[in-house]
């Protein structure tokens, strides 16, 4: 898939429909995030902003801030997917640093399933399809009233 090109054939996911979330809820100034999807797919997109404030090394997005955005993204995946889950493992490879202020997109996709594991990848790019980072994770099925929802 060719970033940011395929974005544009993909449906905004409406931001409104859940606004607490502490990565991209209503009180996030921080980080500008805009999340897509694919109705066509076990995919999930963001095109993610990270302002200066989310820096750790001057200039550079703090490798945590990363993950959680990488986190809710890939959590996204399952709960579209009428497969309500919480993250039971994550693991984030850092591939080089991101200079704050610059946009890069996430996809994130089901894997496979196995019981109640969901087998979630992710990965973060920019524009030019450079890697800033990776991810994979398990995500583990659970009632909807164990979430809240
Ligand atoms: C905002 C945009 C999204 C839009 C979505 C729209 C609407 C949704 C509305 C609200 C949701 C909003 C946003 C959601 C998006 C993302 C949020 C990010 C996700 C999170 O941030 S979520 C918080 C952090 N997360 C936790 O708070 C989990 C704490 N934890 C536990 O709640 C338990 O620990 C649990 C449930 C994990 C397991 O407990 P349990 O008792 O239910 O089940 P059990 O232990 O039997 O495990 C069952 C099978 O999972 C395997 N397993 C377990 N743990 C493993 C591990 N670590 N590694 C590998 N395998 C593991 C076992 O080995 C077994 O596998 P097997 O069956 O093969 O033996």
């Amino acid at each position: 898939m060719k970033i940011p090109d395929e974005f544009q054939h993909l449906t905004p996911y409406n931001m409104n429909s859940y606004t607490d979330s502490f990565v991209s809820g209503k009180q996030q100034k921080y980080i500008e995030l805009q999340y897509y999807r694919d109705e066509n797919s076990l995919k999930f997109y963001a095109r993610v902003l990270f302002h200066v404030e989310t820096q750790g090394a001057p200039g550079i997005v703090h490798g945590g801030a990363i993950a959680s955005v990488l986190d809710e993204t890939m959590g996204a995946v399952s709960f579209l997917n009428k497969m309500p889950a919480v993250t039971a493992s994550l693991t984030v490879n850092y591939h080089r640093p991101l200079p704050v202020e610059k946009t890069v997109y996430i996809i994130t996709q089901v894997e496979k399933t196995e019981g109640r594991k969901i087998y979630i990848i992710g990965k973060m790019v920019d524009k030019n399809q450079r890697l800033f980072a990776d991810s994979k994770g398990i995500f583990v099925k659970v009632p909807n009233e164990r979430i809240g929802l």
